[in-house]
């Protein structure tokens, strides 16, 4: 798969605080990549980085395996802090100062308003956009130019349930239409729902980097309630359990690799016992992250 973006060595030091430190990634083309980091980790530092508005101190990146020139940049689009827009002027009018700015094809706009879903309200102002409304219409002006990548920093951040959905939606969307994406974000939630790949920072330092969908590979959690006294103990004595935790009512096996739900259901029938409820579930990415942060 081509290489979108290559990260190698990346520093930021602001004086003795190194920001961002000898940061190497590399993120392919239709990848939704999450940069998951608690505050202060560097995620913000790294996005300026790539978009050429924070000099790094040391280290390289490239894009498209191209060095950061203007022209290569205008291949991504971003939102990286509040856009400003103008208050009193329409969503629309504001979108066709920004295209002129951009000097990109104005014929673009009505795209753009369909895919963030704001063509109904394209003529009211932005003063009376809800807060979910203002970000969608920044994504939509980042795509003007219809970059290739587009980067956004904590897209949801300040938005209530409705407004989440609807950004999570649209990052689907603006995936689906073939564009990598790149976000940073502190929600573990978010980056599991919408992403395909992330990396996670701490201090400045890569701590972790993979796909999604590998987040608690190899270790099932199967969670057990039964009407039996000692059930733990059983479950103990299971040779597929590596610890059982006791969570509301109800027992959580991790199991060790290589043993499933129905290994441990047919152990327990064995023994005569019949489980009420016996769910496999995957472990959550806040697990993983917690244990990443910890470990490292
Ligand atoms: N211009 C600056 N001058 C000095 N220190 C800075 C500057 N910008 C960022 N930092 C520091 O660099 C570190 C990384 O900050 P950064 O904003 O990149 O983290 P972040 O992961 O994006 O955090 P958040 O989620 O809070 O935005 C922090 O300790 C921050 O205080």
């Amino acid at each position: 798969m081509e290489t979108v973006l290559s990260i190698t060595n990346l520093t930021k030091n602001f004086g003795r605080l190194k920001a961002v430190n000898n940061l190497n990634l590399q993120i392919k083309r239709g990848q939704v990549f999450g940069m998951l980091g608690p505050n202060g980790s560097g995620k913000t530092t790294t996005l300026g980085m790539l978009m050429g508005v924070v000099n790094p101190t040391s280290g390289d990146f490239s894009w498209f395996n191209e060095r950061p020139t203007n022209d290569v940049r205008k291949k991504i689009g971003a939102v990286l802090e509040h856009p400003i827009f103008y208050p009193y002027l329409s969503g629309l009018k504001n979108l066709e100062l920004n295209a002129m700015v951009k000097q990109c094809d104005p014929s673009n706009i009505a795209r753009v308003l369909e895919l963030v879903e704001l063509s109904e309200r394209k003529d009211d102002k932005y003063k009376t956009y809800s807060l979910g409304m203002k970000q969608r219409l920044a994504i939509a002006s980042a795509l003007l130019n219809n970059p290739t990548v587009l980067i956004l920093d904590e897209p949801t951040n300040g938005l209530d349930p409705m407004g989440i959905a609807e950004i999570r939606e649209l990052i689907k969307r603006i995936a689906d239409d073939g564009k990598t994406i790149i976000l940073a974000s502190h929600l573990l939630d978010e980056v599991q729902k919408v992403c395909t790949h992330f990396a996670v920072l701490k201090k400045g330092n890569l701590v972790h980097t993979g796909p999604v969908d590998d987040v608690g590979k190899g270790e099932e959690i199967v969670e057990v309630i039964a009407d039996v006294q000692n059930l733990n103990e059983y479950l103990l004595a299971f040779m597929g359990t590596t610890s059982v935790n006791r969570e509301n009512g109800s027992f959580q096996i991790t199991m060790r690799e290589g043993f499933k739900s129905k290994d441990l259901n047919k152990y327990l029938f064995e023994k005569g016992i019949i489980a009420s409820h016996l769910v496999t579930k995957k472990k959550s990415l806040e697990k993983q992250f917690l244990e990443i942060l910890s470990e490292a």
